[in-house]
């Protein structure tokens, strides 16, 4: 009886969120995504933060807002004083974060499996440390979300989430993923599942996962690694009921990336990141005017917002690379953006991937028809990958300008993602393949991007966007360092363990003399200095970063040690630290919580 009453709240809360999701939709975009308002609040320079307007939560439903705004832009004949809306907002909208509850992951344990394997004992209190930072890091929506949901421009999700940290007060797509190998590292089951299930919500929704959890993310997605998700989780725990019930939101979820970011190649399929919004990014909507105006050499400039969002979607946002063969680095980068016309090899790779995955998915199922189905779909675009992206010349591979038939011969960390997806063709034999995976290394090495003492950087070109030289982040490292740990190279092999030593140490003294995990770093610097560039501030928190470290120190856990040669003289210890977001934690029994939980979802049910 409890199994099934339970079962049916599940579901009534199921289409209680997604109605509510359709409603919010109908209902906010005047004030959270365009409109006199937005502008207004945005140009009177509330915050110097331009996300930080957006993320408030309104005092009154806001029909009654904007209908209060519009009297007051009568008053002032449409000219309204800088004050006069600043007083405004003060009136009529709550500070940021006002969503939000706090919340002690109920599946939190003290000691994980993983902490045992650490042998050294400053990386092992520092893992333990990480793994206390995700109780700072959850995020649990109030019932009045769920109720007067128009007020907020939070997606309503039904179950918490772990977010990146600092002005990233909700969800991301991708950093979910690397945020999620630390969670099941830290034996957090329910958490994890809890973050899919909400994807799985969120796609029957809107057909796609938007980049973050905000409405006005919602007409973009970012790198598509729910599967890549999916996959970890039940490896790590062996739940073959949720992949059985999964599947067919997973594939919808595919489908949206061939339907809508396809472009055809040479007779080849392939996707890019293409988002069709030429507007002004809501949580970037000064900057976004600004671009608009400074418009020099793009070929595109009436669709310039159109690359800015895609590059946004891409979660390279921003960086040259999507200013394709044309970038100059006499003028600024984001008006040159032609994003559109790029055929990233990431993305091509992380699609193949998901299609093999699939594949295995539908062969665990027992649907060999359906796996028969995907593995040839794969088959198919490996083998496009390697005509088009290959280049045998430079040992490399490239993103594809579309407009130009021809390669982008330029470094970036993205061009090493085939080392992880693992996706080459089968016609290549194994000795071949593993050839083909150790001359990369040659290309690695000329352009000595594995000797910056502070990681492997994502671009060389010190452009002052945050996705370019100095800076390292921490998924573009893993996987890098996955690719190569995972390839049947010894010399391979030792590049992957030098580079994890490498970026585990320069973690740790960042973390020592700060006490902050920070969102990316600069691979300059030795002892571990922060990440800087872009249109806002370093963030701490930090959701990937600190997953990222776990896994490293996972698998090499047993020969890492802490190299305390640079160490700073100035320790911060854990006890010390705070987070700009972070919440305040009040414990709670898991019987207490029940309870809550049952009452929430009862209250749900008859409203
Ligand atoms: O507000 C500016 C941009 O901020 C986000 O991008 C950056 O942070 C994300 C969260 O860690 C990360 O996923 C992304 O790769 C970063 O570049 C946001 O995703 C952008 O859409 C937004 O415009």
């Amino acid at each position: 009886i409890i199994f099934n009453c339970s079962y049916c709240f599940k579901v009534l809360f199921y289409f209680k969120c997604c109605k509510i999701l359709t409603k919010k939709l109908l209902n906010c975009s005047e004030i959270y995504c365009k409109g006199p308002l937005l502008n207004a609040a945005q140009n009177a320079f509330v915050f110097n933060d331009s996300k930080s307007f957006v993320d408030m939560k309104l005092k009154q439903d806001p029909d009654a807002v904007l209908a209060a705004f519009a009297d007051l832009n009568q008053i002032h004949s449409g000219q309204i004083p800088v004050e006069a809306v600043k007083q405004f907002v003060a009136k009529y909208f709550d500070q940021p974060g006002s969503e939000f509850e706090d919340w002690v992951p109920l599946d939190w344990t003290q000691s994980p499996q993983f902490l045992s394997h650490i042998s050294d004992p400053q990386l092992r209190t520092w893992a333990s440390d990480l793994n206390v930072l995700w109780k700072q890091l959850g995020r649990k929506m109030i019932g009045d979300v769920f109720v007067n949901s128009s007020r907020y421009s939070v997606i309503p999700v039904k179950n918490p989430v772990i977010v990146p940290g600092g002005r990233f007060r909700e969800f991301y797509y991708w950093d979910s993923y690397f945020v999620i190998r630390g969670l099941l590292l830290s034996e957090m089951y329910t958490t994890v599942k809890g973050m899919i299930e909400n994807f799985l919500q969120i796609i029957e929704e809107f057909d796609f996962i938007p980049n973050g959890g905000r409405i006005y993310y919602t007409r973009r997605s970012q790198p598509p690694y729910l599967i890549a998700m999916v996959k970890e989780y039940v490896e790590a725990t062996g739940d073959k009921e949720f992949l059985n019930l999964a599947l067919p939101t997973l594939e919808k979820e595919y489908y949206f990336w061939m339907n809508h970011r396809n472009i055809e190649i040479n007779g080849h399929m392939l996707n890019y990141y293409a988002s069709d919004v030429n507007t002004p990014r809501p949580e970037s909507y000064r900057e976004d005017i600004y671009f608009k105006q400074h418009i020099f050499i793009t070929e595109d400039a009436n669709s310039l917002l159109s690359h800015v969002t895609s590059a946004c979607e891409s979660g390279w946002d921003f960086s040259t690379r999507w200013a394709g063969t044309k970038y100059s680095s006499e003028i600024e980068v984001v008006p040159q953006l032609l994003t559109r016309t790029i055929i990233p090899v990431d993305l091509n790779s992380i699609m193949a991937f998901n299609e093999r995955t699939l594949a295995e998915f539908y062969r665990i199922i027992g649907n060999n028809t359906q796996a028969t189905t995907f593995y040839e779909i794969y088959e198919k675009r490996a083998q496009t990958i390697e005509s088009i992206m290959w280049n045998q010349d430079d040992n490399s591979y490239y993103d594809y300008v579309a407009t130009e038939n021809s390669q982008n011969k330029v470094y970036f960390a993205s061009n090493m993602n085939p080392l992880w997806t693992k996706c080459f063709p089968s016609t290549v034999n194994v000795t071949e393949r593993e050839e083909h995976i150790a001359i990369i290394i040659i290309y690695i090495q000329t352009n000595g991007v594995l000797e910056y003492p502070g990681g492997i950087p994502t671009s060389l070109r010190p452009s002052g966007e945050q996705w370019d030289f100095p800076n390292a982040w921490p998924p573009l490292v893993l996987l890098i360092i996955e690719g190569l740990a995972t390839s049947n190279s010894s010399l391979l092999q030792n590049a992957a363990l030098q580079q994890a030593s490498k970026w585990v140490n320069g973690n740790y003294k960042a973390y020592l003399k700060s006490g902050f995990m920070f969102e990316k770093y600069d691979v300059t610097q030795a002892d571990g200095v922060a990440g800087s560039g872009g249109e806002y501030d370093v963030q701490v928190g930090f959701g990937w970063t600190n997953g990222v470290v776990m896994s490293l120190l996972d698998r090499y856990g047993d020969t890492l040690k802490f190299d305390s040669s640079t160490t700073p003289s100035v320790e911060i210890t854990s006890s010390e630290m705070t987070t700009s977001s972070c919440n305040v934690i009040r414990p709670i029994t898991s019987q207490a919580a029940l309870l809550y939980f049952s009452f929430i979802s009862l209250l749900f049910c008859i409203l």
